[in-house]
């Protein structure tokens, strides 16, 4: 008995001690999985609040690289996004490409007309002299210039860049240096040397119609009812041509007398595009600060900055009151009630004193039928609801035909079509029957 108690007692003691090792060992084991489970968590996680910090695009490469590491399991699958990073890959590739065609666009040779020395302006305009000076605008001093081939031109100095950022100034003059129409006055280049820009037109020879309407003409005017008549369908085409004729459409924003340049067959040629804004056909109007002139400028896009051709379509209804009346859209030299020549304007066609808003140097005054069927086309061009105001095709169309149907004529048709609003007039005049669909574009051209 006393020899076999050591023994057990020895054996006790290698149980405990083996038991111990085991459970050391299941401690490990368990530590290591543990440890390994927490690592492939917190990589998840720290992946997953890189993503939606934004830092990162939301289809990024390395995000499929991880997808590719961490769950992709079976064969296709990660063919698969083999073929999803080559993807990635080449459309980045291409994005690369793009970056480096914005950055031709800074190449002064633009893509469309010439582009001009320095030095040819310089001999063309006699060196810029004060001799050649045909007039300033707020956007610098114009220049009649003869190139060397003979042509005559107008180039236009701009005194600098700051009202508009040349990127988007040169996007803009891009477009409309493509548009050939015979009411625009045509871009035929551009002179970018330095600090210096300057877009060369064509030379339009029979000044502007601010200066045939306002200046000092004696006791008549050489624009007769007819001829101002054919400088406001002119116009109109020209404006048509704009917005309807071109994509994306061009809006003018600063239509006005003194932008309407004539040549000696009384030929109207809108010109001055500096503040043209392009309008995609997605879009039913931009929304920019507002520009354009004092008086001309359409009442909702002055409140909201909102801009549409429509807005083009208003300054031509004044346009159209100050062709008919010889008056400026603004005149603070006349008494308090005939300052603003759109309220005045309403005002005597609402008291059916129309005849007396003819020009007085008008010799020979327009039938009263002529006359109402424009007064007519002014009142609804500036309609308050933007939405009422006739597309440019439409005015040309109205402007252009001697049957435009009359209120007396037409009272059968009244009930049927809308009727447009002019705020404090009402004046209800139906709208020609399917008008719009009678009206070709090639007419306008
Ligand atoms: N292509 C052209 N041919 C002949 N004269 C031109 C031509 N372009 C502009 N002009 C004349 O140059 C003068 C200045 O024109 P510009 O368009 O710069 O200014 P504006 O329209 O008078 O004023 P603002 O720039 O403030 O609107 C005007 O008298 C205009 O008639």
């Amino acid at each position: 008995m006393t020899d076999s108690t050591p023994t057990l007692s020895l054996s006790v003691k290698l149980l405990v001690l083996v038991a111990i090792l085991v459970v050391i060992a299941l401690v490990i084991v368990l530590l290591l999985f543990f440890l390994c489970f927490r690592r492939g968590n917190n990589r998840k996680q720290m992946l997953a609040a890189k993503h939606s910090s934004g830092t990162i695009p939301l289809v990024s490469k390395e995000i499929m690289v991880v997808k590719a590491l961490d769950e992709v399991t079976t064969r296709s699958e990660i063919d698969e996004v083999e073929v999803d990073l080559k993807k990635e890959v080449e459309i980045g590739a291409v994005r690369k490409k793009e970056e480096v065609s914005v950055v031709v666009v800074e190449d002064p040779n633009i893509g469309w007309g010439r582009w001009y020395t320095l030095k040819e302006v310089e001999i063309a305009t006699r060196g810029f002299s004060e001799g050649n000076v045909i007039g300033e605008g707020g956007y610098g001093v114009v220049y009649r210039g003869v190139l060397q081939d003979g042509s005559v031109v107008a180039v236009k100095n701009l005194l600098n860049n700051k009202g508009q950022a040349e990127k988007e100034f040169k996007v803009e003059v891009e477009a409309i240096g493509k548009v050939r129409h015979k009411n625009l006055v045509g871009l035929v280049g551009y002179c970018a040397e330095g600090a210096r820009r300057m877009l060369v037109y064509e030379y339009v020879d029979n000044g502007n119609l601010e200066q045939w309407l306002h200046g000092d003409v004696g006791p008549f005017s050489p624009l007769t009812w007819d001829i101002r008549m054919r400088i406001a369908i002119g116009t109109a085409k020209g404006l048509a041509y704009l917005h309807e004729g071109l994509e994306p459409k061009v809006v003018h924003r600063d239509i006005k007398s003194s932008n309407i340049l004539l040549d000696k067959n009384w030929n109207a040629k809108v010109s001055d595009f500096g503040l043209a804004k392009l309008l995609g056909s997605e879009k039913t109007h931009v929304t920019t600060r507002v520009m354009g002139t004092f008086g001309y400028v359409a009442p909702e896009y002055a409140s909201t900055g909102m801009l549409n051709e429509r807005s083009d379509v208003y300054s031509f209804g004044v346009l159209l009151m100050e062709i008919i009346t010889g008056r400026s859209p603004v005149d603070y030299s006349r008494p308090p009630a005939e300052m603003n020549l759109v309220d005045w304007f309403k005002t005597m066609v609402a008291s059916r004193r129309s005849e007396e808003l003819v020009d007085p140097l008008i010799e020979i005054p327009p039938s009263p039928r002529s006359l109402k069927r424009v007064l007519l086309i002014c009142l609804r061009c500036i309609d308050l609801d933007v939405v009422k105001r006739p597309k440019m095709g439409q005015i040309i169309h109205m402007l252009e035909t001697d049957d435009f149907p009359f209120r007396s004529e037409l009272r059968t048709m009244r009930d049927k079509d809308p009727v447009p609003s002019h705020g404090d007039v009402s004046i209800k005049v139906p709208y020609p029957p399917k008008l719009a669909e009678t009206i070709e574009k090639s007419k306008w051209r």
